[in-house]
């Protein structure tokens, strides 16, 4: 595992990132979703690729925000810390409930490590008063305000990508998959 690329799924509580877990693969059983927030107590490694340097390892963190403990919020702060080979951390955000203080919190500590991370939006099918573009363009400025001031944070490597997704009707489950596989080296840009 030492030398396995990998990428986090990082949100508050009940912002989806099992669900879409599940949705990126499905052939993992074990995976598991839930109505409570704070489900996820500990990190989930899952690994997948099976050809030789190819293998990526994905991991599904721990909420942080309403109902978490802080036993789980120290469980996420030793994983940014001490990960390896860490090359994303997707930032999950249920699009009924854009913004708020924590998530700036761990981009901010992002941002220390040297960590890439992106926003993605969860649960489009629900996006609220049926303006996904409306959605969209919160979580485009949300990541926009977020970079500024980053060292180094150049918006043509970025470009703010913003991917929204949703595990009842798939859309930008593609797309992310791409993404992670960009993000890891697996295919050229
Ligand atoms: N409608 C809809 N509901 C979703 C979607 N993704 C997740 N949910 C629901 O949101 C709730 C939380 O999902 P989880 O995937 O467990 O959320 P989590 O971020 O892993 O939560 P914690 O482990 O508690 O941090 C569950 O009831 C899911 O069914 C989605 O795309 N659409
Ligand atoms: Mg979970």
């Amino acid at each position: 595992m030492a030398n396995h690329k990998q990428v986090a799924f990082a949100g508050r509580t009940n912002a989806g990132k099992s669900s879409l877990l599940k949705a990126l693969i499905p052939e993992m059983k074990i995976i598991k979703p839930s109505k409570k927030p704070g489900f996820t107590r500990k990190i989930y490694f899952y690994g997948v690729g099976s050809k030789p340097g190819r293998e990526l390892i994905l991991s599904d963190l721990p909420g942080y925000g309403y109902g978490s403990t802080t036993e789980q919020g120290d469980v996420i702060l030793e994983y940014l810390r001490t990960a390896a080979n860490l090359k994303m951390v997707y930032i999950l955000m249920d699009s009924r409930v854009l913004e708020m203080p924590s998530d700036k919190q761990v981009i901010a500590l992002l941002d220390t490590y040297g960590i890439p991370w992106q926003i993605v939006g969860t649960k489009f099918d629900r996006a609220r008063s049926g303006d996904p573009a409306h959605v969209l363009d919160l979580l485009m400025r949300f990541s926009k305000a977020s970079r500024k001031g980053v060292m180094g944070a150049s918006e043509q490597y970025y470009k703010d990508e913003i991917i929204v997704t949703s595990d009842k009707t798939m859309v930008g489950v593609n797309e992310l998959k791409w993404s992670i596989m960009r993000h890891c080296g697996l295919v050229s840009e």
